[in-house]
């Protein structure tokens, strides 16, 4: 038998083959869902269509989130045999939660404020025989009464569930990040949210005991936990994607095989967070080398706006904004107006022409120029190798907070006159930077998620002939993955070794 099958949420059409067993199709809550015993062998095949998501995509029948032996779907219309109308069902609000497949055990511990549209009774109690594989974690993924929680709960005032994806989750700055996440000092004390970590074969004991300390924190907004290693289940709508995992550059490792490895990891997750993650994803790349990763990313992605797409160098500001502190004697929250200017490496320009201490240009209240122009700027685009060399390893825990910052910049609005420094994709940029890079500028946000180019910067010959240093040497990281990004063959001429901040 073969069923085409509609999704509501993105209007995508599944052809179901050999599907065994159609055991009910049943009305819950004026949805319709279809519960099959045995999906043993079947296939999916995605129709041609350009509006869909992940063309070409396969799963082989034991990893598909439908191969478990008795399966929940929402359904807008479906069909059977293919072509012949079965049934069209009228969904109500809030039924997009409900829509995809639904793999118990990571959709099963919510509260917030409408319960209603929360999994509960009838659906959530569908329990596969033999679940696929773990993912939700411990008490993350029993289920229980949310209608007695919610009686007494202060999750009463808590907004809809934010769904954060972290991938490299048992590095070493995740163990920062994924503490702040959960503690609610990110997205804000009534804002539920849920982790979903995103390992390999190398971490996944390690990634339990993650989600092991996250459970023993009893962090109250932190309503879900999962853990797995396939991009395609662990993206699976989420809101956010914060990409850290990543290849450390070994000894003699060219950097463009760092380039060719790390780039095929973010080509992989680009095609996967198309497929499945919510269409308006935010997602910020972190692993190095984060700005031609992210680039690589947004390019597999064609259907998530590539605004959304950001290269963290919000640690390089943090870094610049302490160093001017430092010199000028004042606090650090004095230092407003900082940009980064290119790429998260050595050729990074901090730009102190337009950074602002206490309200006046950084130039007048700092005159010394030479140590501005030498000793500033050295000092922010190698401190990550400074750091190397005392602490052993790169900075995390600072990189946490400033992942946390980057974020927090974006959902909550950017101060008057202010901006923060974000690596994002030059095309239509208002300076006259190469296009089709991601490049770090100063970005204005309005707190909903995205962000504006500032447009009221100075320019001056030191400061152009930076950005073209850096903007040459991202032009030439571009056309070493090009054979990632759909543009052509890739040819590595890099103009120089030039390195990571963390690889003096
Ligand atoms: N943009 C920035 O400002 C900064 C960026 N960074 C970068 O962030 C990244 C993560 O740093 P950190 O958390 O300290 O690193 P860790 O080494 O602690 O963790 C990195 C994670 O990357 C994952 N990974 C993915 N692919 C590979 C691979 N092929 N080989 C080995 N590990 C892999 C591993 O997880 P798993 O096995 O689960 O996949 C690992 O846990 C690095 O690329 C680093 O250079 C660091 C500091 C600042
Ligand atoms: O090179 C590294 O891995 C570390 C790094 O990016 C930084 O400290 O800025």
């Amino acid at each position: 038998m073969t069923w085409t099958v509609t999704w509501q949420r993105r209007r995508e059409r599944e052809q179901l083959d050999d599907v065994h067993d159609v055991a009910a199709l049943r009305p819950i809550r004026g949805e319709y869902y279809i519960f099959f015993n045995s999906l043993e062998g079947y296939s999916i095949n995605r129709r041609a269509n350009p509006n869909t998501r992940s063309q070409g995509l396969s799963y082989p029948s034991t990893q598909h989130p439908l191969a478990s032996s008795s399966i929940l779907m929402g359904l807008s219309t479906a069909y059977s045999p293919a072509g012949s109308r079965l049934v069209t069902t009228p969904l109500g609000a809030g039924a997009a939660q409900l829509l995809r497949p639904r793999r118990t055990p990571l959709a099963t511990v919510r509260c917030s404020v409408d319960a209603a549209k929360q999994v509960q009774d009838g659906a959530a109690t569908v329990a596969p025989e033999k679940p696929a594989s773990r993912k939700g974690f411990g008490v993350f993924s029993t289920i229980y009464d949310l209608k007695a929680d919610s009686e007494h709960c202060k999750s009463k005032s808590w907004k809809k569930l934010v769904s954060i994806a972290v991938s490299g989750a048992a590095g070493m700055i995740s163990n920062h990040l994924l503490f702040k996440l959960a503690s609610g000092e990110v997205f804000g004390q009534d804002q539920p949210i849920a982790l979903k970590l995103l390992g390999s074969e190398r971490s996944f004991q390690a990634l339990e005991g993650v989600a092991m300390e996250l459970e023993d924190s009893l962090y109250p907004l932190l309503r879900e936990v999962s853990i797995g290693m396939d991009p395609y289940e662990v993206f699976e709508d989420v809101d956010w994607a914060l990409l850290i995992g990543a290849k450390p550059r070994g000894p003699g490792m060219e950097r463009a095989a760092l380039l060719d490895i790390n780039g095929q990891i973010y080509a992989d997750q680009g095609k996967a967070l198309n497929a499945v993650a919510s269409p308006n994803v935010k997602v910020i790349v972190v692993g190095n080398p984060c700005n031609t990763n992210a680039l690589i990313c947004m390019k597999n992605a064609p259907n998530i706006p590539a605004k959304n797409f950001h290269a963290l160098t919000r640690l390089d500001e943090n870094r610049a904004k302490c160093q001017l502190a430092l010199k000028a004697g004042v606090f650090y929250d004095k230092v407003s107006n900082m940009t980064i200017w290119g790429n998260h490496s050595t050729t990074q320009v901090p730009d102190f022409l337009n950074a602002k201490i206490d309200g006046r240009p950084a130039k007048e209240v700092i005159k010394d120029t030479k140590w501005l122009e030498e000793e500033f700027t050295l000092t922010v685009q190698n401190r990550g190798g400074v750091l190397i060399q005392k602490w052993g390893r790169s900075s995390a825990a600072s990189t946490a907070v400033s992942i946390v910052d980057a974020i927090r910049s974006l959902v909550t609005p950017t101060p008057e006159g202010d901006w923060f420094s974000s690596g994002v994709y030059t095309t239509g940029n208002p300076y006259g930077i190469a296009e089709n890079i991601v490049f770090s500028m100063p970005c204005r946000s309005k707190g909903d998620g995205d962000y504006e180019l500032a447009t009221d910067v100075l320019m001056d010959d030191f400061l152009w002939q930076r950005i073209k240093k850096t903007e040459a040497e991202l032009i030439a990281e571009k056309k070493c993955v090009a054979h990632l990004t759909g543009e052509g063959i890739a040819f590595c001429d890099l103009p120089e070794d030039t390195m990571l901040p963390g690889e003096m």
